[in-house]
């Protein structure tokens, strides 16, 4: 598919996914009180099958780039892209629990895997890159190796280069740059909405400087 083509349709994908409730906007209070003028609710898609379709198709032509044997999804709003790529590319997957189970089997990952294969990370949003390196550092520990994620959003607030220092490359289908121009374009936000936006990306970053239990502890960021 041609650059051009590919955008125009990532640019239709972004307005359904505004028309459908994806994106809302205003003062949103996000995870441990912080607020934001943007959060992009991917779990309304699964009340949108073709749409759930067309982003999962999206992450597997990005995941075409990438050698890996098996696809793990970031629990929970990227489970069901994880399963959509899994089903439609053939690719085995498996799935890390929230908490390790406590009774009969006590696993923290489901599903059959072998050491030393290569997991393609699936993950909705990333915004300090806590959820998706608590995941992969689960993943590394029952001896998989993880060295890419693929994400439909970067919201551009330095995660991806939290993740690449811990040896993790993030292919994203949007950054936050992307969509809000997107939206722009089809009139679906403003110049106002725009302007709010981008200064809430430069002003809120995580970053390195962070203390690593921060980042990959409870504290998750927007
Ligand atoms: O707009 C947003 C922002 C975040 N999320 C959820 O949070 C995590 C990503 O945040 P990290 O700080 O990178 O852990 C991700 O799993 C999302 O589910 C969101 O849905 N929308």
């Amino acid at each position: 598919m041609g650059d051009n083509k590919m955008t125009r349709s990532l640019s239709t994908l972004a307005v359904e996914l505004f028309d459908a409730g994806a994106v809302r906007l205003g003062d949103i209070e996000a995870k441990l009180g912080r607020h934001t003028p943007i959060y992009f609710d991917l779990r309304v898609i699964v009340s949108h099958p073709r749409m759930m379709n067309a982003v999962s198709q999206e992450l597997l032509n990005l995941a075409s780039n990438i050698e890996h044997d098996i696809l793990c999804g970031v629990p929970y709003a990227a489970l069901p892209f994880a399963t959509v790529m899994s089903v439609t590319g053939n690719t085995p997957m498996i799935m890390k629990r929230k908490e390790t189970k406590l009774y009969a089997t006590k696993k923290i990952i489901e599903g059959v895997y072998n050491r030393h294969q290569k997991c393609l990370v699936v993950e909705d949003v990333v915004t300090s890159g806590g959820s998706l390196l608590e995941t992969v550092s689960t993943l590394r520990n029952e001896g998989l190796s993880v060295d890419h994620a693929v994400v439909v959003l970067d919201r551009e607030q330095g995660g991806a280069s939290v993740l690449m220092a811990n040896g993790v490359n993030v292919h994203a289908l949007f950054t936050m740059t992307d969509l809000v121009t997107m939206l722009r374009n089809a009139d679906r936000i403003n110049d106002e909405t725009v302007e709010i936006v981008s200064d809430h990306i430069k002003e809120c970053q995580f970053g390195l400087k962070e203390p690593l239990q921060r980042i990959n502890g409870a504290d998750n960021g927007p």
